[in-house]
């Protein structure tokens, strides 16, 4: 894939234009590996079967994709294939007949690539057995692995013949979370949690090596731990930058959302919109806090936009708080057990007087109208239909984290029924990945022309690894919006 860097852009400026090119990654063997023992400690909330999180769950997701973004490599051929001679070459990244889209970006190739270069693959294997703590011996070894293989080994933590050598990164298949496309930036992500520490040396090697991205390396912004924080005592991890992509919003060309969250602290907030103030990517951020619980640990797990005029979004989050301000419980209790979520939005030009919306919906209508020029009322689509307890239940399992591939076409999880009679009650078509992608190969479809449309895609195992498809892709390209 080296070599194909011209032309190759790195533009989004929403989270719903149409998308042209992401990052993404398929599952690997390592999510095969996760022990009951440790599936906490790695972000799982439960061991995953790995056939049928690839062979019926991940493959649609990728088939979709192929059809909207590299339709060449898929339109006329989907029997093939499918057909059980292939043995599911076209999805698996080492296989000869590996698909190598330009446009639907497999991270673990971009690896690869990077590795061909001697002295890279011998820093990259220095730094990823330091965090390790690799035995020299071995370093010299994976020194001198052949690059694909090598790949897969930083990626699975397991060698050719099945010994493991260190954990996996199974959380890689959540590409939002390790950077954020913002215009032509990019903004690299400091993971809050250690099981996403490798996933990330492994992108910042990617993104300022690769020659994909040769063009913005002087756009990669990296975000620095501030000097309290190497001066504090213990290990407390006050005063730490953190931040995650799945806290970061590209929702209008001069406005990027940051959640302060489970993941991503309020210094890790301010140090990004330094960077992005400083070197003028937007004009406005801001920052949504959410209340730091494992159920929302990003921004993305309770909001998501749809349309311009359309967001889904957990009804706790959207208003101010469930109690009424009158009852003596607004007094007894604190602030973040009330559940309250503020935003506060900086601007560029005047950064010491945040504007205060009384809550996200006000924040998210503001968006559709004023910074995006939507002139219908906006809507509010909200997790299981706003009744309790389908609400928390369906955000649980991702009905907030939806992915358009383009405005209105949006990528859920199967299994959020009031979510989708949600939808439904909305207008729009709700159609199985199944059937959705049938239309496509026949025609019946045409990725040009379908509207308002939430696709349905298979949940059992992947809901399981506590993401959706808005976490499983980066975009790095989508269309300006037309306003
Ligand atoms: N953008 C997101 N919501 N990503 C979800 C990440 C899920 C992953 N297991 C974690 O806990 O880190």
């Amino acid at each position: 894939m080296s070599g194909q860097n011209e032309n190759f852009k790195v533009n989004v400026t929403s989270e719903i234009g149409r998308l042209r090119k992401l990052l993404i990654h398929s599952p690997d063997s390592g999510i095969g590996k996760v022990v009951p023992s440790k599936a906490q400690d790695w972000l799982f909330e439960d061991i995953v079967h790995l056939d049928t999180i690839r062979k019926d769950e991940y493959d649609y997701y990728l088939k979709l994709l192929m059809y909207f973004l590299d339709p060449d490599k898929i339109k006329g051929k989907l029997a093939a294939i499918d057909s059980e001679a292939a043995n599911r070459g076209f999805y698996k990244p080492n296989h000869p007949n590996f698909h190598n889209s330009a446009n639907v970006i497999e991270v673990q190739n971009l690896l690869a690539d990077i590795l061909k270069d001697e002295y890279i693959r011998k820093k990259l294997t220095a730094a990823v057995c330091a965090i390790e703590g690799c035995t020299y011996k071995l370093q010299l070894k994976l020194s001198s692995t052949e690059p694909k293989e090598l790949a897969e080994i930083f990626i699975s933590g397991t060698m050719a013949d099945d010994t493991m050598i260190f954990a996996p990164i199974p959380n890689l298949i959540f590409t939002r979370d390790v950077g954020t496309t913002i215009n032509n930036f990019v903004l690299l992500n400091k993971p809050a949690k250690k099981a996403r520490v490798r996933e990330t040396m492994l992108m910042r090697y990617i993104f300022f090596n690769h020659s994909f991205f040769e063009a913005y390396r002087g756009n990669v912004l990296e975000i620095p731990d501030p000097t309290q924080h190497f001066l504090r005592p213990g290990d407390e991890p006050e005063f730490r930058t953190t931040l995650e992509g799945g806290d970061v919003m590209m929702v209008a060309p001069n406005h990027v959302l940051i959640g302060v969250s489970e993941r991503t602290s309020e210094e890790g907030a301010n140090e990004a919109i330094k960077l992005l103030f400083e070197n003028n990517v937007v004009e406005k951020v801001t920052v949504v806090k959410i209340p730091a619980k494992r159920d929302y640990m990003h921004l993305d797990t309770v909001f998501t936009q749809v349309k311009r005029d359309t967001w889904v979004i957990l009804h706790s989050i959207a208003h101010s708080p469930v109690y009424d301000a009158n009852e003596p419980i607004h007094f007894l209790k604190e602030p973040e057990k009330l559940e309250t979520t503020t935003a506060l939005q900086f601007h560029k030009n005047n950064p010491g007087q945040p504007k205060v919306f009384e809550h996200v919906e006000a924040l998210l209508d503001d968006i559709s109208r004023n910074d995006l020029g939507s002139k219908t009322p906006t809507q509010v689509i909200y997790s299981g239909g706003n009744v309790f307890p389908y609400d928390s239940r369906e955000q649980w399992t991702d009905s907030c984290n939806l992915l358009a591939i383009k405005e209105g076409i949006v990528l859920g999880y199967d299994r959020n029924d009031k979510t989708v009679e949600a939808f439904k009650a909305k207008g729009f078509n709700v159609a199985k990945v199944k059937d959705f992608i049938a239309d496509l190969e026949s025609g019946k479809i045409d990725p040009e022309t379908v509207t308002d449309t939430l696709i349905l895609m298979p949940s059992a195992e992947l809901s399981r690894a506590r993401g959706g498809f808005h976490c499983m892709s980066l975009p790095l390209l989508r269309d300006d919006l037309v306003y």
